[in-house]
């Protein structure tokens, strides 16, 4: 925290300190006639510089008669209670908010004043749900009773652990029947101070010290009553305007407007200091929050809506059908090599290139149907297509093997024929005529293996 203006009416902005730095101005408009501008520190710090920067000070202002009042106000979940320790376990480490370390500071610092001074303290801890006032100090149930008549309970304490016992009792209490966010709490220590002269008190001075934790709010106090549902903040919210113009008379103070600035009164206009303490979530933190929720809720809807992607089928279903085919090459390539006899060969061939067509013709005609809905996609038409030049290729490797085969068999038959045949003119003679009747030529076919017929127009 860099510095504080101690002024009657400071705003700090409270950021979390993990959030990404930011700056910015609070502007207090009252419908343009007055502005009042405050230059806000930056509030990511630890809730210790906080409370040194923004609380310490003020503290000692209330034995010079002056009420001090800090709220600390925001939307849900921005921190109000952490930055004000409402919720305070009895553990004091680094984490503990500005109430236990206020009332820890005050007990002490006026224990260095006792030979000047002699101080009773009382503590009051209300809150206030839809303009009724529950009091949170009631020693006789668990539950925060609504005043009717008697007036608030107030405890006499001589000790900050006092204070925070009857805090965290208080703020049990608080959460019973709704949010804690939809009431506005006030714990308030009630400062007597008796100045002694001569070992006689001379003088007496009553001041208070507010904490308030406000309920939440979706919109800035300032100039914004579409919150007014939340009653005390936008009231509060007038208070403080008119508060901005300066030197006011009390009865032109709106504080009737609501319970909120009824009860805090005393302690918002005249001598007072008071510190508001916005506490604000990072916007862009808060808005990938939203995009987040919102892409989720999109994807349950398309889930919802969606029938079963058949596109996605159908590529799953020819990439299946690709790598069946390679293992049908592959296992063509393996008998043309281990399979001596041309004619089996001829037809395990056939049989394989049939296979392949078929699988071909199963994807084309997928694609064909898909088609008629949308345009094909891509990746389908490329798997078919290579597919096609597999087939194209497995083709030729079968022509040409064929015809080697045929060759090498036309050879070998020619050669033997040759063979026979001499071996006949030589005067074998006991297979002349059948030898001639099956003569080399015979042998020799002329089966062609047009590609035509494989070729897949995807137009
Ligand atoms: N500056 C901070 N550093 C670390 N944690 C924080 C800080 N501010 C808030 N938190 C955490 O964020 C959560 C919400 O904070 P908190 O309850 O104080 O918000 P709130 O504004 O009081 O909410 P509500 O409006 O619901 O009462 C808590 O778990 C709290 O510990």
């Amino acid at each position: 925290m860099s510095h504080f203006f101690d002024t009657p009416m400071s705003v700090a902005v409270r950021l979390r300190p993990d959030e990404p730095a930011w700056s910015w101005n609070v502007k207090a408009s009252t419908g343009g006639e007055a502005e009042h501008r405050t230059d806000c520190p930056m509030c990511r710090d630890t809730q210790k510089d906080l409370f040194e920067a923004c609380v310490q000070t003020r503290l000692k202002r209330l034995l010079q008669g002056f009420d001090v009042t800090i709220l600390a106000y925001g939307q849900k979940g921005c921190g109000k209670t952490y930055t004000m320790g409402t919720d305070f376990n009895g553990v004091m480490d680094d984490k503990v908010g500005l109430i236990p370390r206020a009332v820890h500071y005050l007990f002490q610092y006026i224990s260095t004043l006792k030979k000047s001074y002699t101080f009773r303290v009382s503590c009051s801890f209300v809150k206030i749900y839809q303009e009724e006032l529950f009091d949170l100090l009631l020693p006789r149930n668990n539950l925060s009773s609504r005043l009717a008549g008697p007036g608030l309970t107030e405890l006499e304490v001589s000790s900050a652990q006092e204070v925070t016992d009857h805090l965290m009792r208080g703020f049990a209490k608080r959460a019973v029947g709704e949010k804690p966010s939809e009431s506005h709490s006030i714990l308030t220590l009630t400062l007597v101070a008796r100045k002694l002269g001569g070992g006689v008190p001379t003088s007496e001075t009553t001041t208070k010290l507010n904490f308030v934790d406000l309920a939440a709010s979706g919109c800035w106090i300032f100039g914004n009553d579409a919150d007014r549902s939340k009653g005390g903040l936008v009231a509060l919210g007038n208070v403080l305007n008119t508060l901005a113009y300066g030197e006011i008379a009390p009865e032109y103070i709106p504080y009737g407007q609501s319970l909120l600035t009824s009860l805090l009164q005393d302690s918002l206009g005249g001598r007072s200091i008071r510190l508001l303490i916005a506490c604000h979530e990072d916007e862009v933190s808060r808005l990938k929050d939203i995009i987040q929720q919102l892409s989720g809720e999109l994807l349950r809807a398309i889930q919802a809506v969606a029938k079963p992607d058949d596109r996605q089928r159908l590529e799953d279903r020819a990439k299946n059908l690709e790598k069946k085919n390679l293992k049908l090459h592959q296992e063509l390539e393996q008998i043309l090599i281990d399979t001596a006899d041309a004619d089996v060969r001829g037809g395990i061939l056939a049989k394989h290139i049939v296979q392949s067509k078929t699988h071909v013709r199963r994807i084309m005609t997928m694609l064909g149907l898909q088609r008629q809905q949308e345009p094909g996609p891509q990746s389908v038409q490329s798997e078919g297509n290579q597919l096609l030049q597999t087939l194209v290729e497995l083709n030729r490797i079968v022509s040409d093997t064929t015809g080697q085969l045929r060759a090498r068999d036309n050879l070998y038959l020619q050669t033997h024929s040759q063979q026979s045949w001499q071996q006949f003119n030589n005067g074998g003679g006991d297979f002349g005529l059948e030898a001639n009747a099956a003569g080399p030529e015979d042998h020799v076919s002329t089966q062609q293996q047009g590609n035509d017929e494989y070729y897949y127009d995807s137009a």
